[in-house]
């Protein structure tokens, strides 16, 4: 991987670039010109959902951009209220209308509950992706994947798929390193994606950790590109959100160094500060608690 527009190959052959760029929090600004910057430094592949509030604002800066619709790739997904058959199938219409897209590159369902009490989730997992199979097999999108799916909850889709999830978008970090959700989506062939690469970013626990700290001096890059590119060499896909011009071009400046195998395998080993947002299983996310 020498750039951000360099590609991995995915289950059913499509590319997909190596590196995101995260629209959650982005409304906190103004978010046209923020998406409008991330263009201008670059960035193709974006990382949206009806959750964020994101999609028309991002649909517009897509537009105005005059960059052709295919140089493009846009990811979106359906929140636990969309859920079901014809919830799915309801909710990826409104993502396109507010994006103003004919398609979209990858669609996701965002949890695999909706809430911690919910018993039935298995069963409303396998009726959401039947409506994501059928919007494939219709060709209305390019992809389809998962949000926060842990092991137990892909076994269930495996169980009964005639398609296989494309991607998986997990908490994934140095600080969260969660190995026995990536070694089973190493097994079958799913692509790894971190949200929250950065652990949030800004001051956060991470940014300051007196170890990759000591690592952005040695390589002379910020404690983000430590991140970064940690994530990277293990094969995948960061989504960094940033509001900030200069972080964006720091953000995809990460194919100058390389992470040791010594310094690699520190990262991977360093103590875990565990899960920062919500856990699929024990804290599932209020759509209002945005
Ligand atoms: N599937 C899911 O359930 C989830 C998906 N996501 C996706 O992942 C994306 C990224 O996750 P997010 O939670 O936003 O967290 P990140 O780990 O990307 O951190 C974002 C924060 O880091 C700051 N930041 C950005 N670049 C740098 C830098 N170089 N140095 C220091 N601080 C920096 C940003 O501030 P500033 O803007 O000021 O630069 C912002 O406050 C989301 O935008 C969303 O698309 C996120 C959460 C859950
Ligand atoms: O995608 C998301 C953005 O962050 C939120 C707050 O942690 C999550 O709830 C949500 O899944």
């Amino acid at each position: 991987m020498d750039s951000i527009y360099d590609c991995y190959t995915l289950n059913n052959g499509m590319q997909i670039p190596c590196v995101g760029f995260g629209t959650y929090k982005a409304m906190d600004t103004d978010s046209v010109e923020v998406t409008k910057c991330a263009i201008e430094a670059g960035y193709r592949y974006f990382d949206t959902a009806s959750l964020y509030g994101t999609e028309e604002d991002l649909g517009k800066a897509i537009k105005e951009s005059g960059i052709p619709r295919e140089e493009f790739f846009i990811v979106s997904k359906l929140w636990t209220d969309e859920m079901g058959y014809e919830g799915a199938k309801a909710a990826y219409e409104r993502s396109l209308k507010r994006l103003q897209l004919g398609y979209l590159d990858l669609y996701l369902i965002h949890w695999p509950r909706p809430s911690a009490e919910y018993a039935d989730w298995k069963k409303l997992d396998v009726e959401t992706w039947k409506a994501l199979e059928d919007l494939y097999k219709e060709k209305k999108v390019r992809g389809i994947g998962l949000s926060n799916f842990l092991p137990h909850h892909i076994d269930n889709i495996l169980e009964h798929c005639t398609v296989k999830p494309l991607v998986d978008q997990l908490e994934l970090h140095p600080g969260y390193a969660q190995e026995t959700a990536l070694a089973y989506l190493k097994e079958h062939d799913i692509q790894p994606q971190a949200w929250s690469p950065l652990g949030r970013g800004g001051r956060s626990e991470l940014m300051q950790n007196p170890f990759i700290m000591e690592l952005a001096g040695k390589y002379e890059v910020s404690p983000a590109q430590i991140c970064l590119r940690f994530l990277l060499q293990r094969g995948i896909i960061p989504l960094p959100k940033s509001g900030n011009p200069e972080r964006m071009r720091q953000n995809q400046d990460i194919f100058s160094f390389e992470i040791t195998r010594e310094d690699m395998y520190r990262l991977e080993t360093m103590p875990q500060t565990g899960w920062l947002g919500e856990h699929p299983d024990f804290k599932i996310p209020d759509k209002k608690v945005q």
